[in-house]
């Protein structure tokens, strides 16, 4: 068996999937054409928003891009579509447990984010019945937004993780956005109530270098995972004492090797901070990030690394295993999950 259908065959976690980010190429070209049905509308340069794969461009690009597709999203038939399409897609790459984020969004008139927040689980609801695959939800904090709005999606988060039908499904908050924009410090204190709550934490952290908020950060104490991490290690561009609070609080890495490239924080793969956190012998869990605008998949990231890092089919399973311990469950559903993946990894491994 080669590599490629090897890291397909893998049952894998996905950890770090942003729900708009990860729409295919078919997804988008389904809501371009239902939107060019429409007379009066200005459609940006629709084009751009197909990506061409291989594509490089900077953050601040993939910025604007975001800005596009949600301009795109703008009713509830479309976000419980997309969230289908997406759901399936990860369903069908061999994902058996995903978790996935997504900023709470409102259209006047249209819907407002308590629908787009229910649309999302009630379409995670219905995936679950007919796929093989276990989703969990973040909402995500969208640094660029302001204080305010993430008071706001703390509040959602609280209501919806103790309502009646849909309490299992948030797991969390996610805090990620435009890295340039804003100052996390400024965040800490609805981190810390979202923490009271018992909502987990996956911050983005020195996606872009700012040693300063990445240390205020981690000094709290409240994450729990870190999106990309790419500025904290000594040897990437960060320092001794950040790579002592990320190991002292045990904190595993959400990385993901095509988005820091394509979006130029990382010169290479080869160069990626994957090699100096394995070395630590620090978990790092490979995800995608946004599979759609960086025209990737989670069994192609899996291949990436195991060809620049030169990881054997063992290894490769090992990735599988850590990545249970860091989603955000239960420890009865992580056990769960464990023996899923196991026994999964058995057949794969038997077949070879
Ligand atoms: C490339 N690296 C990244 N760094 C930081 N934030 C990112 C991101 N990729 C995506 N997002 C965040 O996710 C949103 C899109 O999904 P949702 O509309 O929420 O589903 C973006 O607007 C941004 O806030």
């Amino acid at each position: 068996m080669d590599l490629l259908t090897y890291c397909k065959r893998l049952p894998k976690i996905e950890l770090h999937a942003h729900l708009t980010g990860s729409l295919s190429d078919e997804t988008v070209l389904k809501l371009l054409n239902s939107k060019l049905k429409c007379v009066h509308v200005n459609l940006p340069k629709s084009a751009e928003v197909t990506i061409r794969r291989g594509h490089r461009r900077t953050l601040e690009e993939c910025f604007q891009i975001f800005g596009i597709l949600h301009y795109l999203i703008d009713n509830l038939e479309t976000v419980k579509n997309i969230t289908r399409d997406v759901i399936q897609e990860f369903a069908s790459d061999n994902v058996k447990y995903l978790e996935l984020r997504t900023t709470p969004k409102s259209v006047p008139n249209k819907m407002t984010k308590k629908d787009y927040i229910e649309t999302v689980l009630e379409a995670i609801l219905q995936e679950m019945k007919t796929n093989c695959i276990t989703v969990r939800l973040l909402l995500s904090i969208d640094r660029s937004r302001g204080i305010d709005d993430a008071w706001n999606t703390l509040q959602l988060a609280k209501e919806y993780k103790t309502h009646e039908i849909y309490k299992n499904l948030i797991c969390g908050l996610d805090v990620s956005g435009n890295p340039a924009c804003g100052n996390l410090t400024n965040y800490i204190p609805v981190l810390e109530e979202a923490k009271k709550c018992g909502l987990k934490l996956a911050i983005h952290l020195a996606e872009i270098p700012n040693e300063a908020e990445t240390l205020a950060v981690l000094r709290t104490g409240l994450v729990d995972r870190i999106g990309h991490g790419t500025f904290i290690h000594p040897s990437s561009g960060g320092s001794q004492e950040l790579l002592y609070y990320v190991q002292h609080y045990h904190l595993p890495l959400e990385l993901c090797l095509s988005s820091n490239v394509k979006c130029g924080t990382v010169k290479n793969i080869e160069d990626h901070h994957l090699a100096h956190w394995r070395k630590e012998n620090h978990p790092v869990i490979i995800c995608t990030d946004d599979k759609g605008v960086f025209s990737t998949s989670l069994s192609e990231e899996f291949h990436l690394c195991a060809e620049a890092f030169n990881l054997s089919q063992n290894e490769l399973n090992e990735l599988c295993i850590t990545a249970v311990e860091a989603t955000f469950q239960s420890q009865h559903e992580k056990q769960k999950l464990a023996q899923l993946i196991q026994n999964e990894l058995k057949s794969c491994t038997a077949i070879n």
